[in-house]
């Protein structure tokens, strides 16, 4: 994708398909769950839930009860998904997959919880994106498993109540700040998800290489490990391109060299940054001295529109300690001066510059 290129209408939604994008926009769904793992050993990190999950999922089975609700939180591509079919799989329980923005109307939720079977996982992907009546519908279902399926119109409508066989809800959120607390509070279990260490990538890849058939040294995964932003899904996603590179270009074995020459291409620098990422630091840096300056005209400098400077890229840059968000508008870090290979200039860290507490003075 070539950032020039990109239109005022288009530049947020390509950011969304970029190669280092969390979303799985443009990503083969058919790869993506050829990859999965299949049960909870399968699944790589996140070491505390998957010790909490296993030890609910015994007992419930062991009683031979249906497990608790299940919340999940954290951002996009670290296995949310990944671990309800889990969880579904270690129940022998079949799994219902739907999502928040799909359920518009407390009707459509009474559709779907009406014809759960005994026992089955519902995964409610984005659930903070429900609409408020479906939400309340949603309370009852998970506590009492019933609902009140509301016929007629005005003074004469009824309220009729409909028994649910016990389900499993598995509800998946980026933003758990945003879902109301009667709603949270019903989970009987809710986790988390932490970004991964490029340890833990490192056996993602691995055994994604190995279930697509590619020969990578440990070098190798661990040069794209550390390109992958903590996140499985990107880790992926740069192995197939890896490999591309590999097939076409030597013998098809990924090595180190191989994968820095094939995420060079892609523009993929050795901390994950890609072009959108470097060209707002580098306009920090080069254009505002690093800082602050604020986010519209930083976004001016970098021909971005704001929300794709502010949505797309600086989340991973604070995250990486690259870039401040303050008061008086975004600051570089000394981290940020020394990845993009320049000096500060002279006087930073004596106080006067207006991010000396940055600078450590
Ligand atoms: N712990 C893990 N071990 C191995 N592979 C993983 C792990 N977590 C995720 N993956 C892989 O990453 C990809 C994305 O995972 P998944 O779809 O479960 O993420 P998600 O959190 O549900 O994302 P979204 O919020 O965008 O739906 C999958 O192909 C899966 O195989």
């Amino acid at each position: 994708m070539n950032w020039d290129d990109t239109t005022d209408e288009t530049s947020a939604a390509e950011a969304g398909e970029r190669l280092v994008g969390a979303s799985a926009a443009g990503d083969d769904q058919a790869v993506e769950a050829a990859l999965r793992p299949k049960d909870l050993h399968e699944f790589i990190g996140q070491e505390k839930v998957r010790e909490q999950l296993d030890l609910m999922l015994r007992a419930a089975r062991a009683r031979g009860a249906t497990a608790d609700h299940v919340l999940l939180s954290g951002a996009p591509g670290l296995g949310k998904t990944t671990l309800s079919m889990i969880i579904a799989a270690e129940m022998e329980a079949p799994i219902r997959i739907t999502s928040g923005p799909a359920i518009q109307h407390a009707g459509d939720l009474a559709a779907i919880l009406s014809s759960l079977q005994e026992g089955e996982v519902l995964f409610l992907d984005e659930i903070h994106r429900m609409s408020r009546p479906a939400e309340e519908m949603l309370y009852m279902a998970m506590e009492d498993f019933r609902v009140d399926v509301i016929v007629g119109k005005g003074p004469g409508a009824t309220a009729i109540p409909l028994e649910l066989p016990p389900f499993t809800l598995v509800g998946a959120t980026t933003r758990a700040g945003l879902l109301p607390p009667p709603l949270r509070d019903r989970f009987g279990f809710t986790a988390h998800m932490e970004f991964y260490e490029p340890a833990e990538l490192q056996l993602v890849i691995d055994r994604s290489a190995h279930l697509l058939d590619v020969t990578i040294g440990a070098d190798g995964s661990a040069e794209i490990a550390g390109r992958s932003r903590g996140t499985p899904r990107i880790a992926n996603r740069l192995l197939r391109r890896v490999r591309d590179y590999a097939q076409v270009k030597a013998d098809g074995v990924v090595t180190r060299e191989i994968a820095a020459a094939a995420l060079g291409v892609y523009e993929v620098d050795e901390r994950g940054l890609d072009r959108l990422d470097r060209a707002v630091l580098e306009a920090l840096l080069k254009l505002f001295g690093g800082g602050p300056v604020g986010l519209s005209t930083l976004s001016v400098a970098v021909g971005e529109e704001r929300e794709t400077v502010e949505e797309v890229a600086e989340p991973f840059l604070v995250r990486e300690g690259l870039l401040a968000r303050t008061p008086r508008g975004r600051v570089a870090t000394p981290a940020a001066w020394a990845h993009l290979g320049l000096a500060p200039p002279q006087g930073r860290g004596s106080g006067t510059s207006g991010q000396g507490d940055l600078f450590g003075a």
